[in-house]
């Protein structure tokens, strides 16, 4: 796959099937848009376009109600490659983006890739105050000669799946079923940093990494997860809090891998979020947190 960071011109590339979207999270809705655009790509032997921003639009209408990341840029790069898409233009969206009206982004989209099909979800809306919709969409492919294909909203468990849906699971906690919406587990990935150095007393060390900025972060608790470092996944337990039974301050999501012992510090691991097994408690001290810890353990191995 090709990335673009910035606009460039790809129009002379034959037969573009484009899709159009945030995708943050590229949960099974987004998969189906990229993947059809991906199809058509392939009947046609042509190109296969994403184009989507790195940031998210309300960023720069309204900070105040933009929401936080389901997916860092280099997992959503990662995720659309391996969806088999030729090209990924993740530009980022600026105030030049938020001034273009509907047939202004039209031209743009013509000028720039020249589409034979762009593949877009029913709630798609884009240009000046989001007043261009797959219908105004339509009506220039009559006359621009691209078609216009609006694969239906996907439902899981008779909810619509959406990116604001899986923000609020994973919030609570529910990270399992935002994994039935994502297709895949939550992931957060992250550069090890060192702690308190305590972990390695108890018995039990734990890999810390920073809260990123920006990023839904689960609901405090002890979550069943998997780690990858290098390029192996291991089976572990990650403990997102504050660790009130040492009197923490601050936030940390820590993991602890099973059946292992190596020095992880600043290697990168990325934390596949499986099941919530509880919240996060004050112990009377390290013997009792100890014992729980011993418990999570025999309770996480059913998600593995
Ligand atoms: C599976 C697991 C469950 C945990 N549960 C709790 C908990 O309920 N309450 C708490 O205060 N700390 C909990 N912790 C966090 C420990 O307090 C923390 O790992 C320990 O203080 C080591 O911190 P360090 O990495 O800074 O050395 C848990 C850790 C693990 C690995
Ligand atoms: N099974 C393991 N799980 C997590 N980290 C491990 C494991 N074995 C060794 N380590 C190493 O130990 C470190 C954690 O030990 P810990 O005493 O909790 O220190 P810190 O407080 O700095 O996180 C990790 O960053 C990693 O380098």
């Amino acid at each position: 796959m090709e990335l673009f960071t910035e606009l460039a011109d790809i129009s002379l590339h034959q037969n573009i099937a484009i899709a159009l979207g945030t995708f943050d999270g590229i949960h099974a809705g987004h998969q189906q848009i990229i993947g059809q655009a991906v199809q058509l790509a392939r009947q046609s032997s042509g190109t296969s376009v994403v184009f989507t921003f790195r940031n998210h639009p309300l960023s720069i209408i309204d900070p105040e109600r933009c929401p936080p990341f389901i997916m860092a840029e280099e997992e959503k790069v990662e995720v659309i490659a391996g969806m088999g898409v030729d090209i990924l233009m993740s530009i980022p969206f600026d105030v030049k983006f938020l001034q273009l009206m509907p047939d202004e982004f039209i031209q743009l989209l013509i000028h720039y890739f020249r589409p034979a099909h762009v593949v877009v979800g029913p709630n798609y809306t884009f240009g000046y105050q989001g007043k261009g919709n797959p219908e105004i969409l339509r009506k220039a492919g009559a006359s621009y000669h691209f078609d216009v294909q609006v694969p239906e909203a996907v439902l899981v468990d008779d909810s619509l799946v959406s990116s604001t849906l899986i923000r609020q699971l994973i919030a609570s906690g529910d990270v399992q079923q935002a994994a039935k919406l994502l297709g895949r587990p939550f992931v957060m990935a992250g550069i090890v940093m060192s702690g308190d150095q305590r972990g390695r007393q108890l018995g039990y060390p734990t890999a810390n990494i920073p809260v990123p900025p920006g990023m839904v972060i689960p609901a405090d608790g002890v979550y069943a997860v998997q780690v990858m470092t290098g390029n192996t996944w291991f089976n572990g337990l990650a403990n997102v809090g504050v660790n009130p039974t040492f009197n923490g301050q601050s936030r940390r999501i820590e993991v602890f891998i099973l059946n292992f012992n190596d020095d992880l510090y600043n290697k990168k691991v990325r934390v596949s979020f499986l099941a919530r097994l509880r919240g996060e408690v004050k112990f009377a001290g390290a013997e009792a947190l100890k014992e729980q810890i011993a418990r999570d353990i025999t309770e996480a191995q059913v998600f593995f």
